[in-house]
């Protein structure tokens, strides 16, 4: 048999050819244009050999694949605009005929003679497991660490490879709907369950189970393929298929407010897919699947929540020449909410953590939160009881600061004090040796004001998580004016290794995400103010994309502290700097009514006992005269939510505060969930274009005032027609982006 790079093939006594995907010099078999072509090979020999009975595909890496490369369909889309220019119409021709490759192939397999069986030993996600779902017998291997999805909607587009025709013929309507439009991810109980795969198999007998079904005469025909097949849910056209659809329509509008083409578009494949022949609803899909390439959605999520993100996990914010760190040993100071979180997600990833309290049982309540939490993930099955143990082993609580000798970082989440941080700062530092470095979670102090208390300012640094720690993703690190590179280089490893994703960000009030968030309150707080009824504000907020309203968010985060920092705003920047009438409206909510956020159970929303479900306070109604809502512009609402933002990412960015748009865009999703089909905050302005954009917000400034004021550099972007991936070109690493 032929040699192949990215597969082994080897036949067995039995003829059945085991084909072992493992592509050279990368952790994680993705489909290439080369890995397509000797695919497509290997099908051929399979079922022209005579010798061999069938075959089996597996992975030589401990993931099954992560699907297609993304920076394939980029390519792709860059080869489309350039045709586009010259001729449209072959542009799409083009685009259509590169879109259903991957697909004609995998029906290649399934139409090739032979038997084919998928045996799936880790990760499986897109492209790869619509390969699997070819192949006519598929096996997972029992396992936390196997997981099958397809996850594309995620990045605004959906399975183009038949994943849309033959899981809705494999299992029910409503389960294949769920599964397609939200991505989520199968275990291999829930896969088989769902009657996607065949058989769950212990994972060192996998390929035994996979040879299995070859050697018992598995048929080489798919079901859809039969004759008489029936599809799972009944036909479209049944007294069945009219109780799923309208609702399956309305749950889709109810989730996505229309924003996200591709989840309707997924919709679509199915409902036309099922009513025709097998063939026709895979040339349905690629005519689809086109249509959402193209779309502007398809373009800014692929960028920010594949490229860009993978770019900033990969450290593309790393000053360059620096070793990288080993961490040994971490100390956290301030075992409370923040702090025993922090001292969680470090220690999760294996990481020894000394976790620093004023007495002995704050410090042990810190490492209790530990125990919680992964007492919650051993009773979903996520975690194991041992592991849970080994965790609690690598936390080592303490009253002493001399337990932090030894430690490479050291991160304080003490009281938002200043006098209270330099204590902690100049005892720990008594303690570390010269090449550790300090950091500090503040959330409102400049860091550079800290690190005066510092004796070494380089080895300097701010670490602003987000709560709760264990599920935020985002990291800002927070550079003071003296932090060296080696610090941030540090900051940045670590942040590698507990696996989130860090921006950087200049030091200023608020940072960049606090900036942005309070802009998003802020708006909500005005349109009570004017009378705008709060139900209509916090929809218009989700309409517009928001995952949570503003009135919800301001709950979470507190409605006293927002009244802590708008008192020490006026404190620090004097009156003018906190619109008085917002400032009465929080002051009303906290001093008068004693609603200090979800915390106490009473905010802008009531928090009754479960099972009932939180409601927006009635008394809201009470604190302004209402507005008629049919008088209401309700897309302007959205419209004031997003600009409001935007604007301030803007700001941030002529600030010089963040440098690099890919920052500013995954930092606004992966923070406060920034309407992410828009593709970020700068990409929502690049989207709709500065010119455009800035002619919106003047309108805005004229009847909502001030806050919707465009800076300097938006008016310049608009006149030059430039875009703020054109305008910041800060990727001298960015081979993906390049290419396209
Ligand atoms: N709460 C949030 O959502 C959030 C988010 C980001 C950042 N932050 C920042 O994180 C820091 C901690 O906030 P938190 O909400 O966890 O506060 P918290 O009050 O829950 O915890 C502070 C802990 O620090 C301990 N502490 C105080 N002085 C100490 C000292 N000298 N030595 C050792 N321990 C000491 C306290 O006993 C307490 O356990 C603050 O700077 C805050 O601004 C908070």
């Amino acid at each position: 048999m032929a040699e192949y790079k990215n597969f082994t093939v080897e036949t067995d006594p039995d003829g059945i050819a085991l084909v072992t995907w493992d592509i050279p010099d990368r952790s994680m078999n993705v489909f290439t244009e080369e890995v397509l072509d000797e695919l497509n090979t290997i099908i051929d020999q399979v079922a022209s050999d005579a010798a061999i009975r069938g075959a089996v595909i597996t992975s030589g890496k401990e993931s099954f694949s992560g699907g297609a490369d993304l920076t394939m369909l980029q390519k792709m889309l860059g080869l489309f605009y350039k045709e586009k220019a010259r001729d449209p119409e072959k542009a799409i021709k083009l685009l259509f005929d590169n879109a259903g490759r991957m697909s004609q192939l995998f029906r290649k397999l399934e139409t090739s003679g032979k038997p084919w069986v998928s045996a799936i030993n880790g990760i499986c996600m897109g492209g790869a497991f619509e390969m699997s779902l070819a192949c006519h017998g598929r096996v997972a291997a029992e396992g936390d660490n196997v997981k099958m999805a397809l996850p594309e909607v995620k990045v605004g587009i959906f399975p183009g490879a038949g994943g849309t025709q033959r899981v809705p013929r494999l299992a029910n309507p409503q389960d294949a709907l769920q599964m397609l439009t939200s991505g989520q991810n199968l275990s291999p109980q829930r896969a088989k369950a769902m009657g996607l795969i065949h058989a769950v198999a212990d994972p060192a007998k996998l390929i035994e189970a996979a040879k299995a079904m070859i050697a018992a005469g598995l048929k080489p025909v798919q079901p859809w393929d039969e004759k008489g097949f029936k599809l799972p849910g009944g036909p479209v056209y049944s007294a069945a298929g009219a109780n799923l659809w309208p609702p399956a329509i309305a749950i889709l509008r109810r989730e996505t407010y229309g924003n996200y083409p591709a989840a309707a578009a997924i919709l679509k494949c199915v409902y036309e897919g099922l009513l025709v022949p097998f063939d026709t609803g895979l040339r349905i899909e690629q005519r689809y699947f086109t249509e959402i390439m193209r779309s502007r959605e398809a373009a800014a999520m692929i960028r920010s929540l594949f490229v860009s993100l993978q770019e900033l996990n990969k450290g593309a914010r790393r000053p360059e020449g620096v070793a990288p760190t080993k961490f040994r040993k971490i100390g956290v100071i301030g075992a409370g909410f923040m702090g025993a979180g922090i001292a969680y997600v470090t220690a999760r990833t294996g990481i020894p953590v000394v976790l620093i309290d004023r007495d002995m049982p704050a410090a042990e309540k810190g490492k209790v939160h530990s125990a919680d939490l992964m007492d919650g993930l051993v009773k979903k099955g996520r975690a194991k009881p041992e592991e849970k143990e080994k965790l609690l082993s690598l936390i080592t609580p303490s009253d002493d600061y001399a337990a932090l000798d030894g430690c490479d970082l050291v991160i304080e989440a003490v009281f938002e004090d200043s006098e209270v941080k330099k204590t902690a700062t100049g005892k720990a530092e008594a303690v570390l040796k010269s090449s550790a470095i300090f950091a500090s979670n503040t959330s409102t102090i400049p860091i550079t004001s800290l690190a005066r208390n510092s004796a070494r300012p380089k080895n300097f640094v701010g670490i602003h998580f987000f709560s709760p720690v264990d599920k935020m993703m985002l990291v800002e690190i927070i550079l003071g004016k003296k932090t060296g590179d080696k610090t941030l280089a540090m900051a940045i490893d670590y942040v590698r290794a507990i696996r989130k994703t860090p921006i950087v960000v200049n030091d200023t009030r608020g940072f960049y995400v606090n900036r942005c968030v309070l802009r998003y309150m802020s708006e909500a707080f005005k349109m009570l103010i004017e009378g705008v009824p709060a139900p209509m504000i916090e929809n218009a907020a989700r309409a517009a994309g928001m995952p949570v309203g503003p009135l919800a968010l301001a709950d979470e985060t507190a409605i006293d502290l927002a009244q802590k920092i708008m008192k020490q705003t006026i404190r620090d920047l004097g009156e003018k700097a906190v619109d008085p009438e917002q400032m009465k409206l929080i002051d009303t909510m906290v001093d008068k009514h004693g609603r200090f956020g979800r915390k106490n159970g009473k905010g802008f929303y009531d928090y009754p006992e479960k099972p009932a479900r939180k409601h927006l306070w009635p008394g809201l109604k009470d604190l302004y005269k209402q507005q008629n809502p049919d008088k209401i512009d309700y897309e302007e609402l959205k419209q004031r939510f997003l600009v409001v933002i935007a604007l301030e990412a803007a700001r941030v960015m002529e600030e010089g505060i963040v440098t690099d748009p890919r920052e500013a865009d995954v930092g606004s999703i992966l923070a406060f969930g920034f309407a992410p089909y828009t593709g970020g905050t700068l990409s929502y302005i690049d989207g709709v274009g500065a010119k455009e954009f800035v002619k919106l917000a003047k309108a805005l400034q004229k009847k909502y005032g001030a806050e919707f004021k465009a800076p300097r550099l938006l008016h310049d972007m608009a006149e030059k027609g430039e875009t703020f991936y054109q305008r910041f070109n800060p990727y001298p690493k960015d081979e993906a982006r390049k290419a396209a």
